[in-house]
């Protein structure tokens, strides 16, 4: 099978950086801007930077409702970041009229780990992620405080201010990291996005999805 197509949404933040990792493992990584490129992914990456700003941005270009509807119609999506903001379906301490994507049954807060201090780093055990935790760095990131039925934790901060906290998650075709993995040179956290992506498109969603053959099988297992 070829490459799957990933799709770095690229308004806004650390796109290079996504780009960079996804191509190491195996993805074809291109820039979404316009609908039509949008429309030509099996997968897709939101990365981190000021969502406000990437909300602004993706209205302005006409983005936000087909991303809105890629999503809900389960593109495969990993949010790092900002990104995380832009899938939550509940934002706290946002500027009023604050649009996001949406998609991911949780409630953020954004630059929930203090004000003193803006950025950390820390090891976090991310389910699905073999090989020992990820060293995580968080840039005045979002954490999770509420998580619907459907969603599943994959990592929480241990110990420290932020004990407990959920870092990252995942509800079917969606995931969410606080941290930038893009940034550590730890390419697992998009490696099992990858392989989440190539799982969807074999299973007949995703760009080229009528010609993997959507049958019943696939539709079973539309998450
Ligand atoms: N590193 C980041 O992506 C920071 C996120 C930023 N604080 C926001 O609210 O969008």
């Amino acid at each position: 099978m070829t490459a799957p197509v990933i799709g770095v949404l690229a308004l806004q933040g650390d796109v290079r950086e996504h780009l960079a990792v996804l191509r190491d493992q195996g993805a074809q990584a291109v820039t979404v801007r316009r609908p039509e490129e949008l429309a030509a992914v099996d997968g897709l990456v939101v990365p981190g930077g000021e969502s406000t700003t990437m909300a602004n941005l993706a209205s302005r270009f006409g983005l936000l409702q087909p991303l809105r509807e890629a999503v809900a119609g389960g593109l495969p999506t990993y949010g790092s970041c900002a990104g995380m903001i832009m899938l939550a379906d509940t934002v706290l301490d946002a500027p009023a009229g604050q649009q996001t994507i949406g998609g991911l049954d949780v409630t953020v807060r954004r630059n929930a780990f203090g004000r003193q201090v803006d950025s950390f780093e820390t090891e976090v055990e991310v389910a699905g992620v073999p090989g020992g935790p990820v060293h995580a760095v968080f840039i005045r990131a979002p954490w999770v405080e509420e998580v619907g039925p459907g969603v599943e934790v994959l990592g929480r901060v241990v110990g420290g201010a932020a004990d407990g906290k959920i870092v990252a998650v995942r509800q079917g075709h969606l995931v969410a990291t606080s941290f930038h993995p893009e940034l550590t040179g730890d390419p697992r956290v998009h490696a099992m996005f990858v392989e989440l992506v190539r799982a969807a498109r074999a299973r007949g969603l995703g760009s080229d999805g009528a010609t993997a053959g959507a049958d019943s099988e696939g539709r079973a297992s539309r998450e």
